[in-house]
């Protein structure tokens, strides 16, 4: 009996290392057609934005490279509907096996079940798998057989199971693959790159390819030891800056936990320090996965009635790192250039736009799904769901970050803001979270005009606080009535 051909539908799984549905198609011994369909309609309002499409160009190509020296082509398709796009590399193919990895968002949810259930009825073999989280969300629920909605019990939950190991590489070298002959998309075509040049920086911050990634997942073993000491300092490199890889499946989750625990030194630190942010990104899959309607709004249900006072204008400062607090700008303008933002600085930046500044939690979050290589909707919708105490294990409302005091304990040489904010430079550590506290004449010396060469801060520190107090406090009366 010959062998079936099978159709690889990669989505964010750009490996052929730990990729169960790869491993699936060389197994089934057959040809195999490497497809990738482009179909951002289908993401709606949640479609990739301007810095994530630029990593998805890349690792594309590099994906497309690996093929390439195994003797495939990625064959690209773009379409209004995965669906028609997939029917149409099947009947080129005459494919008869079709197998793809999970994406767990709501949208990649509903769509993919009807698909494998249409193609199941036409008479086709449809497998999937989870290789983008070390668990799939339908296995882990609590005692109650609900969904966790804190995170301690969620990680214990998850550290006493078996944790995904990572499969050994399947590599067949193909002989005559058809995948070489069909006629498909090119990937100039997606128009994923910008027409004006705002990557610079990113290219020079970034290699987003396999090796990049794996480059990145050996220095995190070297971090791990040092990780919880260091992990808040936005000045040092300290974090893995593995997400953008993680979130493309460049690495998978059950790489990076099996490669930082066999090999760091410190077992109990890396446990407790950088293998723990796994269990957070695999929470926060989790709980859009249970509660599908959280990238939009809140979990917890009463924050609809939150008196936000959207302003554009206000927005826009915040988002050009305008608003006169150094240590936002910094992180606004580190993301605006390299499509990142370190940890610390993404709940500091939250924190402003959403307290001191009332802005609802969905603006900030539309804004870095377009800035960020990582956006993810998950990590995101977590996130900025923290920020507002709104989400799952969220800090409460009332709770303020002091954007000076944050600055001054976590960048107390303004080393982060110097590199970000270079009309900064010149300002002492003690004033440069704080420049307007200097005297006329120290000011004058250090070259800067507040309201010309650097913002006045958009809104005092306690004036900011109280505002939000008060908000928070009518919510709260509103809820009571
Ligand atoms: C408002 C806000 C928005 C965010 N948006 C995103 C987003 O779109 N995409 C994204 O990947 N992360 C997001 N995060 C989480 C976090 O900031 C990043 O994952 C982290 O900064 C990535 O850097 P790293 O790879 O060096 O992390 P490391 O510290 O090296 O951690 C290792 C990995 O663990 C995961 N991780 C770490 N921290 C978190 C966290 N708090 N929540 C969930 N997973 C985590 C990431 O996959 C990360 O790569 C957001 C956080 C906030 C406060």
């Amino acid at each position: 009996m010959s062998k079936p051909t099978t159709i690889v539908w990669f989505r964010r799984d750009f490996r052929l290392q730990d990729n169960p549905a790869w491993n699936h198609a060389v197994e089934n011994g057959g040809d195999i057609i490497p497809l990738y369909i482009h179909s951002p309609k289908e993401d709606g309002k949640w479609a990739r934005g301007g810095a994530s499409n630029w990593w998805l160009h890349h690792a594309l190509a590099d994906l497309s490279e690996q093929l390439d020296n195994l003797g495939y082509s990625l064959l690209i398709h773009k379409a209004d509907k995965a669906h028609e796009a997939l029917k149409k590399a099947i009947k080129d193919s005459q494919a008869e096996a079709i197998c793809w990895n999970r994406c767990y968002e709501p949208a990649s949810v509903d769509r993919d079940t009807k698909i494998k259930k249409a193609l199941t009825d036409d008479g086709f073999t449809v497998e999937t798998f989870n290789g983008n989280l070390l668990f799939d969300p339908l296995k882990i629920a609590s005692k109650s057989d609900t969904p966790y909605k804190v995170f301690t019990p969620f990680w214990k939950h998850c550290a006493a199971m078996d944790i995904k190991q990572p499969a050994t590489a399947k590599a067949r070298k193909a002989k005559d693959s058809q995948s070489r002959k069909l006629k498909g998309d090119s990937l100039d075509s997606l128009a994923l790159l910008p027409d004006i040049p705002w990557d610079k920086e990113m290219q020079t911050f970034w290699d987003p390819t396999r090796k990049g990634g794996e480059k990145l997942l050996q220095e995190a073993i070297d971090k791990a030891p040092g990780y919880q000491d260091h992990r808040d300092i936005p000045s040092e490199d300290a974090t893995s800056r593995l997400s953008p890889y993680l979130h493309f499946g460049q690495i998978s989750p059950a790489e990076f936990h099996a490669e930082v625990l066999e090999n760091c030194q410190d077992k109990d630190a890396a446990h407790k320090g950088i293998l723990r942010q796994l269990f957070w990104r695999e929470f926060s899959a989790h709980l859009l996965f249970h509660f599908p309607h959280t990238s939009d709004q809140p979990l917890r249900e009463e924050y609809n009635n939150f008196p936000w006072k959207i302003d554009p204008a206000i927005v826009r400062k915040w988002q050009k790192g305008q608003t006169g607090y150094p240590i936002v700008d910094a992180g606004m303008r580190q993301l605006w250039a390299t499509g990142w933002m370190h940890n610390r600085v993404r709940m500091i930046v939250a924190s402003l736009l959403v307290k001191h500044l009332l802005q609802p939690w969905q603006e900030g979050a539309h804004w870095f799904w377009d800035t960020l290589v990582d956006a993810d909707l998950p990590n995101n919708t977590m996130g900025w769901q923290w920020t507002a105490g709104s989400g799952a294990d969220a800090s409460p409302y009332f709770r303020v970050f002091n954007p000076i005091i944050q600055g001054k304990k976590f960048d107390p040489e303004g080393e982060y803001v110097k590199r970000w904010v270079p009309e900064l430079k010149n300002a002492p550590a003690e004033y440069i979270h704080c420049p307007w506290e200097m005297e006329p004449l120290e000011l004058q010396s250090t070259g800067i005009t507040l309201g010309k060469d650097y913002p006045e801060p958009i809104i005092s520190h306690e004036k900011g606080r109280q505002q939000a107090l008060d908000a928070y406090q009518s919510f709260k009366d509103s809820q009571e009535n």
